[in-house]
């Protein structure tokens, strides 16, 4: 096998045990090279563990995981000398500056002084903080920290980048800014393995997706694909007055292809959403605002489990 088609990670009946329970259930997947794959999950469905499996920092309870056609059980530290791995919270030594923090992690990783100032030199520049350089790390704002703290985990130039929520807790703005770099970082070639409970996040990066929920794999595909097997072209949202949306659900019923009630919003899902926002109008129901747009990750994430990704 070569080129794009190329399997870098390869995952069968992947399975994580904390005693008696089970956090990861048997889980299969790929990743090619040059791809961006998502783990798109709510809180607790395992895709932490999952990650802490691939990234060898947690030993895989039973099933086969390889990664550069190596086992993590045996080849650890040659699989983590190709990975970069970037943690949930960073994990940045704050007293040091910006560059301290990559010369540092270049040092542990074997690198020469000069390659390791070269290197940051660099680094500084993708991640937008030449200017910062210099500056102490704790004053940095939320989007900085993550930008170095991504910046740090590539200095060994690994083959593929581990991001477990890259852009949990940060403002749109500074979202919009990592998902860039997280763009150019896969054009220079760098395959990247993310979770995210953000659907937005899934649909702007990730080439495919798998999505979790209790330790499992519930659908797999492209973000397109998800949609348009798993839900309607469009989604009519209604809002009523709150407490009765259930009665209003009865109401109705019939129109689309599927009703589904949350607690602010009644959801029909139809193709056309204009004609079914005329079939509601017909039969005399009234809500308080009534919109049409495009089915999302969401809708899917909905239909296949029952819940919304963000509770
Ligand atoms: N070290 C541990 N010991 C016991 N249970 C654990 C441990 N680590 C994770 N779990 C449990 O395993 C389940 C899956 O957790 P995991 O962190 O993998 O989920 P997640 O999808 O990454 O969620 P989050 O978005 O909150 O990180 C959770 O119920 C969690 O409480």
């Amino acid at each position: 096998m070569s080129g794009d088609d190329e399997i870098l990670l390869r995952a069968s009946g992947l399975t994580k045990t904390f005693g008696e329970f089970t956090a990861v259930d048997g889980i299969d997947f790929a990743v090619r090279k040059g791809e961006c794959f998502g783990f798109l999950g709510p809180n607790g469905a395992g895709k932490s563990s999952t990650m802490r499996m691939v990234g060898c920092v947690s030993p895989v309870t039973s099933g086969e995981l390889r990664l550069f056609d190596l086992d993590p059980a045996t080849d650890g530290p040659a699989i983590r000398a190709r990975l970069g791995s970037c943690p949930q919270r960073d994990t940045l030594d704050e007293e040091l500056t910006v560059q301290e923090n990559l010369w540092v992690y270049g040092r542990y990783f074997g690198l020469s002084r000069k390659e390791v100032r070269a290197r940051a030199t660099e680094l500084l520049e993708f991640a937008q903080l030449t200017e910062r350089a210099g500056d102490k790390v704790e004053p940095l704002s939320g989007g900085m920290k993550r930008r170095l703290t991504i910046a740090r985990s590539l200095i060994n130039s690994p083959e593929i980048l581990l991001l477990d929520e890259p852009t949990t807790g940060l403002d749109p703005q500074a979202r919009h800014v990592l998902w860039d770099r997280l763009f150019r970082l896969k054009r220079s070639g760098v395959t990247l393995v993310l979770t995210t409970h953000y659907m937005d996040e899934a649909e702007q990066l990730c080439d495919r997706l798998v999505v979790m929920d209790h330790g499992r794999i519930v659908a797999e595909g492209s973000p397109r694909q998800f949609i348009e097997e798993h839900a309607t072209r469009e989604v009519l949202e209604l809002r009523f007055d709150a407490d009765d949306h259930h009665d209003h659900a009865e109401q109705v019923l019939g129109i689309g292809e599927r009703v589904e009630v949350l607690p602010d919003r009644l959801l029909v899902y139809a193709d056309d959403g204009d004609a079914a926002a005329a079939q509601v109008h017909a039969r005399g129901v009234q809500p308080l605002s009534s919109l049409v747009r495009r089915s999302t990750l969401e809708d899917v994430f909905l239909t296949l489990t029952g819940r919304t990704l963000v509770d």
